[in-house]
């Protein structure tokens, strides 16, 4: 598990340290200028820039150029601010290094000195920073950018906001963020987690004074090898879990070939399909381990036990199963609520029949993408101009339920309140037609299994991201829906093979 800290809480755990005049930017100095050098391990003579802003964030970045200098590294920085890091520019030079003022730099000596290092330090700003770029570094961005040059970022990269993500058009994008301490929540979210590149750590002795909660969580392979549902010795297919699934129209017969497939690969002990029969017909063509339900004479004894259901894919918000189906989930509004099926996924024409008098429980996923959450909040009365991250806060806050928004980060907000997670495992292959269905599936096998929501929309965004980078071999290849479900078992056997030896 990934903790992200917002500044707030980094600043307040780096408080009692400095007071007892721990020496923290010298410690962060050092592991950066460490990091730095196993990343010019190849070039003959390295060479090294550092943009440097005025606060402690520059402080970081000169006195890491100071020590690597002392390693037989060349390394020099750009004033990228008004003013400069006192301490640190001092050691520099000490070092024998020189602190170029951004000003008095032609354009095209700038252009050309960025060509020959082999490195960038972005040290211009980090949690101290706001999210715009000032006018006059645009040049210099760009001319880094344009010369193609790695970029280490120092703590976060600059001009994003270290809590929210929030990135300014224009910042840096990094190979690595080296960050002190704690990792930032913005390092995890949509807007800074694209420019972060890898995150490496550095201890700071901050986890005693972190609060117990993190602001972020990212679930990684210990949490799927300790919550993924194995069978137990005696398991019965309905011990396990029976998931149905309303899913499917004579308009997108496939969707419910899509997310039962999600559904059965993922470790279903029984996957329900209701549908008319001309979709059944296509299901069980090519799932025949599934139980059809036609939907024109459909009768809840004869779809005997279920414990999860999901519903909405490829179908219409106004469908009677649709909105049977959202009913039946909801414990409160809609007509005739009865709430027996307390869990569950809404999906797609599923989402466009939540009205305001719905409720859910916490182990009910709604699996909105962003143009699916938009329509949703406007019907709730929320602001649709939200950052994703607070979007899908509010809609959880506002329906009782988990809320999965999908995207190339995959948000889970859970309903009572708790860390949102981020999961980053997918690959930008997953952006094509069905593959939602399938995620929809998988979600409501983990459901029906016992896991809570947030749990089986953690799981379930892992795995499918995994599944996908398999599928398309790291994102080299196209992939189709269904081959992303075909790959959870592999998915999961790599990280459960991974956990055991
Ligand atoms: N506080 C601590 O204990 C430690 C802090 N460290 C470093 O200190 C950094 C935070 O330092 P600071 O609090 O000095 O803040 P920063 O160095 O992040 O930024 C400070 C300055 O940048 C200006 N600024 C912010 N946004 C700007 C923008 N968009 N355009 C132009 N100027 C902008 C601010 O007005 C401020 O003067 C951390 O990110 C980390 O790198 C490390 O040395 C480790 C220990
Ligand atoms: N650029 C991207 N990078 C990574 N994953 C993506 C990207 N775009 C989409 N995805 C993933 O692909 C799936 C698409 O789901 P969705 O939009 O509901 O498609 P559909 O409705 O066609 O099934 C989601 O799991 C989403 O997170
Ligand atoms: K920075």
């Amino acid at each position: 598990m990934i903790r992200g800290y917002t500044t707030e809480q980094v600043r307040a755990a780096e408080r009692p340290l400095l007071d007892a005049g721990r020496p923290l930017m010298q410690h962060a100095a050092r592991a950066l200028a460490g990091r730095v050098a196993e990343h010019l391990r190849a070039p003959d003579e390295p060479s090294v820039v550092v943009l440097a802003g005025s606060g402690d964030n520059g402080g970081d970045g000169l006195h890491a150029a100071a020590l690597l200098r002392g390693q037989g590294i060349a390394a020099d920085a750009i004033a990228a601010a008004d003013g400069f890091h006192a301490g640190g520019a001092e050691a520099l030079r000490e070092a024998g290094g020189t602190l170029h003022d951004l000003d008095d730099t032609d354009p095209e000596d700038l252009q050309s000195r960025l060509a020959e290092v082999d490195l960038v330090l972005d040290a211009i700003v980090g949690i101290g920073g706001r999210p715009e770029v000032p006018a006059r570094l645009t040049t210099l961005l760009e001319a880094v950018r344009r010369c193609g040059v790695p970029v280490i970022a120092v703590d976060v990269p600059s001009f994003v906001d270290a809590s929210t993500g929030q990135a300014a058009p224009g910042a840096l994008a990094a190979r690595e963020t080296v960050t002190f301490g704690a990792v930032k929540a913005g390092l995890l979210l949509p807007g800074g987690a694209e420019l972060a590149g890898h995150v490496h750590l550095v201890d700071l002795g901050l986890a005693d004074h972190l609060p117990t909660e993190a602001a972020v969580l990212r679930l990684d392979d210990a949490e799927v090898t300790e919550r993924w549902p194995r069978p137990e010795r005696d398991a019965t297919k309905y011990s396990r879990g029976v998931v149905a699934i309303a899913a499917g129209s004579p308009r997108f017969p496939g969707a419910a070939v899509l997310t039962s497939t999600g559904a059965a690969r993922s470790g279903a002990g029984m996957v329900r399909v209701i549908a008319p029969q001309s979709v059944l017909d296509l299901v069980l063509h090519t799932r025949p381990e599934v139980v059809g339900h036609p939907a024109e004479s459909v009768d809840p004894e004869a779809i005997g036990r279920l414990h999860a259901l999901v519903v909405g894919p490829g179908l219409s918000g106004d469908d009677p199963r649709t909105r049977a189906g959202v009913d039946l989930l909801s414990t409160a509004g809609g007509e005739g609520a009865r709430g027996e099926v307390a869990r569950g996924v809404i999906d797609a024409g599923g989402l466009d029949a939540i009205g305001a008098a719905h409720r859910f429980s916490g182990d009910v996923v709604l699996t909105p993408h962003r143009g699916e959450a938009d329509r949703l909040a406007e019907r709730l009365g929320i602001d649709r101009d939200l950052p994703g991250s607070d979007l899908a806060v509010a809609l959880a806050a506002a329906t009782g339920a988990t809320v999965l928004l999908k995207g190339a980060i995959t948000l889970v907000a859970p309903a009572d309140g708790g860390p949102l997670r981020t999961q980053d495992d997918a690959t930008s292959q997953l952006a094509t037609a069905g593959t939602g269905d399938v995620l929809a599936g998988m979600a409501g096998t983990l459901l029906a299994a016992g896991l809570a929501g947030p749990d089986a929309a953690s799981l379930a965004a892992i795995l499918h991201g995994r599944a996908g980078r398999l599928a398309s071999r790291d994102g080299m290849l196209p992939l189709v829906a269904l081959d992303v479900a075909e790959h959870v078992p592999e998915a999961l056997g790599t990280i459960l093979a991974s956990a055991l030896s």
